[in-house]
């Protein structure tokens, strides 16, 4: 699977050419496709099956992975016992990663194991998800509402400034302070240990991958009980409704760290963004449009301009695809969590779907241009058709 890697310039937020796609740089983005005729998938997914849960069996692929993919196993093969549905799914998800990444893959996974079983956490009660100590009251109430309700109940706490990107309070101070110690404390132990941390992604030279010391159990329960469900509201057309693995992360900004950000899309289809704080001036976020693969580089029209303030404990949540950046921390401390939400199944559809990508602002201008030719010829067809019969 080819993984677009990010360089590290920056660039001026007014020239989107040669932007960079950042990513994590492990190259984990899994896409499911059999290549084999034996093993068959369905088109497209039961939604009302009940996936079974495979925590217990995620040496190889995420477990994640694998209650996602059950949802397109023929039919027949749902209601088989869940170790033959494991084996069947491993089957078709080896047949499509190469040695090499699942080399990688392992690698990664020790170095995780090396991480957890040395440094002591500070907080241990972050590293369980626990809504009503993690989120404010709106949030909650929101998510608590009955299903019936619930689409309606999670719409009012977001606003919209601009097309695609949605704001909403999440975070309550205290778990913001308790996560910024706890982050401390982690940079404190690799500093003293001299252990050789990977970064975040390939643009920031600082900041620290929260699910490399303990937390992917937590976000793991963000993504899939929260994100994914606004995501399936807001985003369907990158499959909000289908996310299944994230990466997760905090950034860190000020004058003796990363200063700003450059012009970039992420590695993720839909990214959530939470400031933690600290004080500090500057560090806004600067959006230009969201664009697929072969538009990423195309120009901003006036209406994709929009500029976002950061305040501790709310969020943002945007395609992946969106292109932004990150403007410099002029004084002060910007530490931010971000969630990059990924889905393998809407990576693997995209393959087959080669124009007119539905999220991307440039390919829907080339469709409504192309309609509006053909209903032009048809037009001019037709009057020159009721010429003929005139004369
Ligand atoms: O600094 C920020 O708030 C944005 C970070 C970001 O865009 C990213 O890490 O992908
Ligand atoms: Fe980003």
């Amino acid at each position: 699977m080819a993984i677009e890697r990010g360089n590290d310039s920056p660039l001026p937020p007014t020239s989107p050419a040669n932007i960079t796609a950042v990513t994590n740089g492990t190259g984990t983005g899994a896409g499911l496709a059999p290549s084999n005729a034996n093993y068959r998938l369905r088109l497209n997914p039961n939604q009302d099956h009940r996936a079974d849960t495979y925590d217990d069996l995620g040496m190889e692929f995420t477990p994640l992975l694998f209650s996602s993919l059950e949802r397109y196993l023929p039919p027949n093969l749902l209601d088989v016992p869940r170790d033959t549905k494991y084996k069947y799914m491993r089957d078709i998800l080896r047949r499509y990663s190469t040695e090499g990444e699942r080399t990688r893959e392992q690698k990664h996974k020790e170095y995780r194991q090396k991480i957890v079983s040395n440094y002591q956490p500070l907080y241990r009660e972050l590293y369980t998800m626990n809504p009503s100590m993690f989120f404010v009251q709106s949030f909650l109430k929101a998510f608590n509402a009955n299903e019936k309700n619930k689409d309606e109940s999670i719409k009012s706490i977001m606003s919209e400034p601009s097309p695609g990107v949605y704001t909403f309070d999440m975070l309550q101070p205290r778990f913001c302070e308790m996560l910024l110690s706890e982050v401390e404390n982690f940079e404190k132990w690799v500093h003293e240990t001299k252990f050789r941390i990977m970064r975040p992604n390939t643009m920031n030279k600082f900041g620290a991958v929260l699910d490399d010391f303990g937390m992917q159990g937590t976000l793991d329960k963000l993504m899939e009980d929260f994100i994914r469900h606004i995501s399936k509201i807001f985003f369907p057309d990158v499959g909000g409704y289908s996310l299944d693995s994230h990466h997760g992360f905090v950034v860190e900004y000020g004058m003796d760290r990363d200063v700003e950000l450059g012009f970039h899309v992420d590695d993720s289809e839909v990214t959530l963004n939470v400031c933690l704080g600290k004080q500090f001036t500057g560090g806004e976020l600067f959006f230009r449009g969201v664009r697929c693969e072969k538009h990423v580089n195309s120009e901003t029209y006036p209406e994709e301009i929009f500029d976002y303030a950061h305040a501790p404990g709310r969020a943002i949540i945007h395609r992946g695809r969106h292109r932004h950046g990150a403007r410099a921390t002029t004084s002060g401390h910007r530490i931010n969590l971000l969630l990059w939400c990924r889905s393998s199944v809407f990576r693997e559809l995209k393959k087959h779907k080669k124009e007119f990508l539905n999220f991307c602002g440039e390919c829907k201008r080339e469709k409504k241009g192309r309609l509006l030719h053909s209903v032009a010829a048809k037009k001019k067809e037709l009057l020159v058709g009721e010429g003929d019969i005139a004369s």
